[in-house]
C-alpha cells in the first residue's frame, strides 16, 4: 500500500445527528466502515446540550467500527465542550467543521486524528497547509456550504465545483492523508447517488460521507474493489512478476502497457480488496 492510503477502508462514513435516538442505536449496524456523530448543523442550537450528553452516552457503548465526533467549529460556544467531551469518552476521530486555518488547528494539539472539512472557500485555498498539518487525518468535503459560500448553481455534473473537489484531493493526496467526498442530499435519488460515487471515485476520493442507511452499500461498492477487479488485479501483478523474473521493466499485458506504478496500483487493490473482506 502507498503512503496516501489508509490501512483500513473508508469507503462509507455515516453522518448520524446527536440528537436522534434512534438514529445513532442503529448506526453501528449498518455497515458503514465509520460512524460519524454529528453536534454540528444536525442538530439544533436549542437542542446542543441535551445531543452531546446522548452522544456521551453513545460513545460508552461498543462499536464495531471506528467512530468520529463532528463537533462545532472553532470560535462557536459549544466548541470547546463538544471537544472535551468527545476526548473524554475516546472517539476514534475528530471532524472539524469550516476549518480554514493551519495554525489554528495546530494549536489544537489533539490527541486523536482530525478530518478537517473543508466548506469554504478560505478553506479550499488554505487545504494544501490544513493537510501538511501532523494529525490531521483526512479532509472532509462540505459541498453544501461550499455551494452556499460560492453562490454556485445546483448541477449534476458538479461543474462548478470540480476545481475545489480536485483541489481537496491533490492537497490530501500530497500529504498522504485521507480525500473524502461530500454527501449527496436526495436520499430517494438513488441512481444520482450512484452517479456522483462513481465520480467521486474517478477524481481520487478515498470514500464518500453518506447521510442515510441506504446509501451505504452503494458508496462501499464504488469505492470498494470487487471480486472481479481483484482477480484482474493478481493476473496483472502475475504478469508483473514473471516479467520482472525475466529482467523486464516494462511489458505489455492484454494489449496494455504496464510498470512498476502498475504493479504497485495492483497490489494497492488487492489489499483493500483483503481489508474490506476482514470487516
Ligand atoms: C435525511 C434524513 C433526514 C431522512 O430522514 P427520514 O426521512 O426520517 O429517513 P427514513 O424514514 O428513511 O429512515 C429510515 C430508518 O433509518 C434510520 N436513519 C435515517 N437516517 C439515519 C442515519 N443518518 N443514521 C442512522 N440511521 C438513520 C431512521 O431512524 C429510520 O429507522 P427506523 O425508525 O428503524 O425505521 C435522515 O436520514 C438524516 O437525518 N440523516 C443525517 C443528516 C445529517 O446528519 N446531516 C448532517 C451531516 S451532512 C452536512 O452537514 C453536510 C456538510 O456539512 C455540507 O456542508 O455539505
Ligand atoms: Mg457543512
Amino acid at each position: 500500500m502507498t503512503s496516501n492510503e489508509t490501512p483500513r477502508p473508508l469507503r462509507s462514513l455515516l453522518y448520524v445527528p446527536g440528537d436522534k435516538p434512534r438514529a445513532i442505536e442503529k448506526a453501528p449496524g449498518l455497515g458503514a466502515d465509520a460512524v460519524i456523530l454529528d453536534l454540528e448543523d444536525a442538530v439544533a442550537p436549542e437542542h446542543k446540550a441535551d445531543a452531546r450528553r446522548d452522544v456521551q452516552d453513545a460513545l460508552s457503548g461498543r462499536w464495531p467500527v471506528p467512530v468520529f465526533v463532528r463537533v462545532n467549529g472553532l470560535g462557536t460556544e459549544w466548541e470547546h465542550e463538544d471537544r472535551e467531551m468527545a476526548l473524554m469518552a475516546g472517539v476514534n476521530g475528530l471532524v472539524l467543521p469550516k476549518v480554514e486555518d493551519a495554525r489554528a488547528v495546530q494549536a489544537l494539539h489533539l490527541r486523536v486524528p482530525l478530518w478537517a472539512m473543508i466548506e469554504t472557500p478560505r478553506g479550499v485555498l488554505a487545504a494544501p497547509e490544513i493537510a501538511a498539518v501532523a494529525g490531521v487525518a483526512g479532509l472532509l468535503v462540505g459541498a453544501n456550504d461550499l455551494a452556499r459560500a460560492l453562490r454556485t448553481r445546483p448541477d449534476p455534473e458538479r461543474r462548478p465545483l470540480l476545481h475545489a473537489l480536485s483541489a481537496v484531493v491533490l492537497s490530501a493526496r500530497a500529504h498522504g492523508k485521507v480525500p473524502v467526498d461530500a454527501v449527496f442530499n436526495d436520499v430517494r435519488d438513488a441512481e444520482g447517488f450512484a452517479r456522483e460515487c462513481a465520480q467521486g471515485r474517478t477524481l481520487g476520493f478515498a470514500g464518500k460521507t453518506v447521510i442515510h442507511p441506504g446509501q451505504v452499500a452503494g458508496a462501499n461498492a464504488a469505492y470498494g474493489v470487487s471480486d472481479e477487479e481483484a482477480q484482474t488485479a493478481r493476473q496483472l501483478l502475475a504478469a508483473w512478476t514473471q516479467a520482472r523474473a525475466q529482467g523486464l521493466s516494462v511489458v505489455a499485458h492484454n494489449g496494455a502497457l504496464i510498470e512498476q506504478m502498475h504493479a504497485d496500483e495492483a497490489q494497492e487493490q488487492l489489499d483493500l480488496w483483503a481489508a474490506a473482506r476482514r470487516l
